[in-house]
């Protein structure tokens, strides 16, 4: 299987701070899920800000699509981050944009004809169950509907990886499960998903996925299956 990332010993620090991440290897292959747990502060938030490039390690290194990302140049980021889906865990929606906007917003940025946008975003919009919101302002809608929203946008480009931070956490348990129905969709249409989550109940619910836990900085390895390359290679 093809490895879409591979950090090596990376570590985070903000500021003057203590390391928020440390000695994090781990590598991820193209087309598997993978589910991210830890305690709150743990570091999650920093592992997937790492991975969808909002955030250069202070040290290690980190390889995405197979090249590496530490050295990225910046004019290069923008093509790199397109190939990434993410759902923010605080939605990020462009507050002036109807919530249809918001979900055409990665067509428009790469370019998608305007012909070819509307049939998209209205199947997602379904997808999410909220079509009958398509006019309705981020402000308008429940912090579960905006979340909603979020998601369809993240994954409307199809994208080869998504990156989601706790997608669930504002939904009922009836919507977590069609949302994470929706990522192992995609997911089996070949896109590489990390869903960061406390929600151990999901994790149950993806056949196959992969588990990685983080505690205060450093990945344990529960399946010892995502170092890369063995530690006694
Ligand atoms: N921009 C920042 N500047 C300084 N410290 C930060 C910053 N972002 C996160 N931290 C610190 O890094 C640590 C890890 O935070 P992070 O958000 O990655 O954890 P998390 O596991 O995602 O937590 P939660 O589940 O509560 O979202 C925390 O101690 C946090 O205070």
């Amino acid at each position: 299987m093809a490895t879409i990332v591979q950090f090596e010993n990376v570590g985070l620090r903000y500021g003057t701070g203590p390391e928020t991440l440390s000695d994090v290897s781990f590598s991820l292959g193209a087309g598997s899920f993978y589910f991210l747990t830890g305690a709150s502060g743990a570091g999650k938030t920093s592992l997937l800000k790492l991975l969808y490039l909002a955030q250069r390690p202070t040290r290690g290194m980190i390889r995405l699509f197979g090249e590496d990302a530490v050295t990225l140049p910046r004019a290069r980021l923008p093509g790199f981050r397109r190939r990434i889906g993410v759902v923010f865990q605080d939605f990020r929606l462009v507050p002036h944009l109807s919530a249809a906007d918001n979900v055409a917003l990665p067509l428009r940025v790469s370019g998608v004809p305007e012909s070819d946008v509307e049939a998209p975003v209205r199947e997602m919009l379904a997808w999410v169950g909220l079509s009958d919101r398509a006019h309705a302002r981020p402000a308008t809608l429940s912090g579960g509907e905006q979340q909603r929203i979020a998601i369809a946008r993240a994954v409307i480009g199809r994208p080869e990886m998504l990156v989601a931070d706790e997608p669930t956490g504002n939904v009922d348990p009836a919507m977590a499960e069609r949302l994470l129905h929706l990522f192992d969709s995609l997911n089996r249409l070949g896109t590489t998903v990390v869903v960061a989550t406390h929600d151990l109940q999901l994790i149950n619910r993806i056949a196959g996925a992969h588990m990685m836990r983080i505690e205060q900085g450093r990945l344990s390895d529960p399946t010892g299956s995502l170092r890369f390359p063995p530690r006694d290679a």
